[in-house]
């Protein structure tokens, strides 16, 4: 068994963590008829391992790719670092502010402008009133939101969406940056505009995990890369190892 010891220079710690999700796809009532004939024995929902034992340990201002085809696993084990997913076992620990996106919209509220979900996103990530006033001109400078910022966000684009989650939460100064793939919704300018912001992070010591399947971006970005494989991490090393493996070279 794999153990990993928070120590002063780690940022996250993942520890033997095991996530089960619920096969969905529907029974016949035949199915259901027997199940409940032989006194429900078995399960009649059958259970997959979307992670699976999964050990990683990772240093301040690590700058971490998760890699994988479809379906391997990557953001389910991002949701457990951000803490919006917990773990059937096992643990995560992260050391100081986690910060980043993870699902467009997730933490804004439909019914409320863009500046009111500002203050709601900024709160949920941590950052007093005082100091979303301080950076709200910057935030919205940013996010090039404009006179949208008054508008409800339900009547936001998904790229306006992105535009504004992403701003708060660099503005939130993270000492974790987690991006998932949803940087794809802006357009290119906005896109380009994120990387730099992100390699800034990490210049600054920043943790950072993201989750990508633009092999080349990552490898600008990131120096290592953790290679998952239904739930299973194959490969754990440097990123243009982790690249090559992926590619199947
Ligand atoms: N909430 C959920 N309920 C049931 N199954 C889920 C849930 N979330 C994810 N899964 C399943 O878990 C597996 C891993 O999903 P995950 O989104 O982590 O993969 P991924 O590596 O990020 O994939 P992709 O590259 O396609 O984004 C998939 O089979 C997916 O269908």
């Amino acid at each position: 068994m794999a153990t990993t010891t928070f120590n002063t220079t780690t940022a996250i710690a993942v520890e033997n963590i095991s996530k089960q999700f619920v096969l969905r796809h529907t029974r016949s009532i035949k199915e259901a008829v027997v199940w409940l004939a032989k006194g429900r024995k078995g399960d009649l929902v059958e259970k997959f391992f979307a992670l699976d034992n999964v050990s990683i340990d990772i240093k301040q201002g690590e700058t971490v790719a998760l890699l994988g085809l479809n379906g391997s696993g990557k953001s389910t084990l991002l949701k457990h670092i951000s803490g919006v997913m917990l773990p059937d076992s096992g643990s995560v620990h992260t050391r100081g502010r986690v910060a980043g996106l993870i699902e467009v919209g997730a933490g804004f509220h439909q019914d409320l402008s863009g500046r009111d979900n500002v203050y709601l996103n900024g709160a949920i990530l941590g950052m007093t009133e005082e100091e979303i006033n301080d950076r709200f001109n910057s935030i919205l400078e940013f996010s090039e939101i404009g006179q949208f910022i008054d508008t409800e966000v339900k009547f936001y684009s998904s790229g306006m969406y992105l535009r504004l989650a992403f701003s708060v939460a660099v503005h939130t100064d993270p000492e974790v940056f987690l991006v998932d793939e949803i940087l794809a919704v802006g357009d290119e300018p906005f896109q380009k505009k994120c990387l730099k912001k992100i390699k800034e992070l990490a210049e600054a010591g920043k943790t950072l995990v993201v989750v990508s399947h633009d092999l080349d971006v990552v490898s600008k970005i990131c120096s290592r890369g953790i290679l998952l494989d239904h739930g299973h991490v194959v490969f754990d090393g440097p990123i243009h190892e982790a690249v090559g493996v992926l590619r199947g070279k």
